[in-house]
């Protein structure tokens, strides 16, 4: 294996692969555990190419993973390794070996068992009896390790009688859509949906977000399924595993719900223009899809609605992101799409996560809407349809935004926890309370507006952006995106901003009792 820079790593699947070496002698490989039960089958897809990816390792992409696990392996695990997979409203681990000092800890029967947790809690949640078959819709991001999650939550899913449905590469807020959208042909609503992905985080983890037509799964709900899948996981037997295996196979389904999702998107920005069947005619605007799940929004939704998106890039999807990580809140990321824009001298740039639900702008100047502009720019919008509606944002906002959104704006900055699930519940809260909010929204670039069922949605933000563009236009105002600059005129932004995050241990001795 050769180098091109730094250290030289062979990527494996721990959970279920194997390395085949120069004599073409196979390589097992399991986590480091105690093992109870092994066997794994050796069909394998193999991957030889050269590449870079964003942590600057030279890799070499040589490994062989299996399509399935026909039996019945599994290492022993406890509650506590369970409940160290949860990361807030989500579940995130390492999915991929080869990272120094990240072993491997989200395996296909961690996923299996966690896919039939969740069918636990969704037939309790629904109340469900056995002649009731709930229907539950996967969708995964760009990830090498996706397609393997995929079938091993869906057996976990198929073996607790739950109806799969695979939508393939899809964004986060697609799939909670899906549990909205009325349209027996695509399957929906689903019951319950699940997207596999790790967000923005380097290529060797992955992990699930969970919804139901309530909206994203909180806490609770995800302790609660990891302590389900730890109880699954070791009741788990070769009978068992064959069983869900057989299951899945039988009833997976496929369907291509982006279609649905996209089309969606589009009609909300004809209506909001007036019906018109292309209200981005003549704009030019570049995505940048950090080869993340993104990059249908250029072809599936701009396109259609007329702009030209020539000058797009890292549209394809490529799980070890070998061109920037895919975050709006990244430097760099930021970086390479206000330089698409500046090139190609087009009026907007738009640049999503890995899962879509964070997204940011670029102005035609090359000014970005991310951060506090971004927050200030969507208020601006959002107080212009709803007169002195009250803001949630995260606790990292700037004096500057405040004083923006209630002097300017005439709105109410109301500041809380960071978290998307957070901000999101809180605004729910306040309409509760009689408070009325319409949008709650991170400097991450996460946002969800109460007319869009509060979804989660970087790609809807980018919508009310687009129909500002529109409607300007129509009005006989032009000026490309100049008409969203002039939005956040006003807005005070401070000299200098830098964000530190500490690396907390948890088990360390300071933090028992406290
Ligand atoms: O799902 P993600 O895009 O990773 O975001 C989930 C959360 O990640 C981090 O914790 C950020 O600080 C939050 O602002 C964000 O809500």
């Amino acid at each position: 294996m050769a180098a091109t820079s730094g250290k030289i790593v062979q990527f494996f699947f721990v959970s279920n692969c194997h390395q085949q070496n120069t004599q073409g002698r196979r390589d097992y490989c399991f986590a480091p555990s105690r093992l109870r039960k092994l066997a794994w089958t050796a069909s394998s897809m193999q991957f030889r190419t050269l590449f870079k990816p964003q942590n600057h390792f030279s890799v070499q992409r040589n490994f062989h993973c299996n399509a399935s696990a026909s039996a019945t392996a599994v290492p022993y695990l406890d509650k506590t390794d369970f409940l160290k997979l949860q990361n807030g409203s989500d579940i995130r681990g390492v999915a991929v070996d080869g990272v120094e000092g990240e072993p491997v800890n989200l395996t296909e029967p961690v996923a299996e068992a966690i896919g039939a947790a969740f069918a636990a809690w969704l037939v309790e949640k629904k109340k469900a009896d056995a002649s009731q078959h709930l229907r539950v819709s996967i969708g995964h991001d760009s990830r090498i390790s996706a397609k393997l999650l995929q079938n091993a939550i869906s057996r976990g899913l198929a073996g607790g009688g739950l109806e799969v449905v695979h939508y393939g590469l899809a964004s986060t807020p697609a799939m909670f859509n899906s549990t909205l959208t009325k349209n027996e042909a695509f399957l929906c609503p689903a019951d319950g949906s699940i997207m596999i992905t790790a967000s923005h985080l380097p290529f060797n983890r992955n992990g699930f977000k969970f919804f139901t037509n309530a909206g994203g799964l909180g806490k609770a709900d995800i302790k609660d399924i990891l302590e389900r899948a730890a109880d699954i996981y070791n009741r788990f037997t070769e009978e068992s595993l064959t069983n869900s295996e057989r299951k899945a196979s039988l009833s997976i389904k496929k369907v291509d719900y982006m279609i649905v999702y996209t089309s969606d998107l589009v009609k909300a920005v004809r209506k909001a223009a007036g019906n018109i069947e292309k209200p981005l005619g003549g704009f030019h605007i570049v995505v940048d899809a950090g080869n993340g799940a993104g990059g249908f929004f250029a072809a599936k939704v701009l396109e259609p609605l007329g702009a030209i998106t020539s000058g797009s890039q890292f549209l394809e999807p490529d799980g070890l992101f070998p061109n920037h990580i895919p975050n709006p809140e990244d430097k760099t990321a930021m970086k390479a799409i206000t330089q698409a824009v500046l090139d190609n001298k087009v009026d907007l740039g738009i640049i999503f996560d890995t899962d879509v639900d964070r997204s940011a702008a670029v102005d035609f100047t090359g000014r970005e809407f991310n951060r506090n502009r971004l927050i200030a720019l969507m208020a601006a919008i959002v107080l212009e349809e709803h007169p002195g509606t009250t803001i949630v944002t995260d606790s990292v906002t700037s004096d500057g935004l405040t004083t923006f959104i209630e002097k300017k704006l005439g709105g109410r900055h109301h500041r809380f926890k960071r978290g998307y699930k957070n901000v999101i519940d809180e605004a729910i809260r306040l309409n509760s309370i009689g408070e009325e909010s319409h949008l709650a929204i991170e400097t991450s670039g996460h946002g969800a507006l109460k007319e869009n069922h509060w979804l989660d949605d970087g790609a809807y933000l980018m919508v009310k952006i687009l129909n500002k563009l529109a409607s300007a236009r129509a009005s006989g105002k032009g000026g490309g995106s100049k008409v969203l600059t002039d939005l956040i005129d006003g807005l005070q932004e401070p000299d200098f901003a830098v964000e530190l995050r500490l690396k907390i241990n948890q088990n360390h001795p300071d933090l028992k009792g406290g």
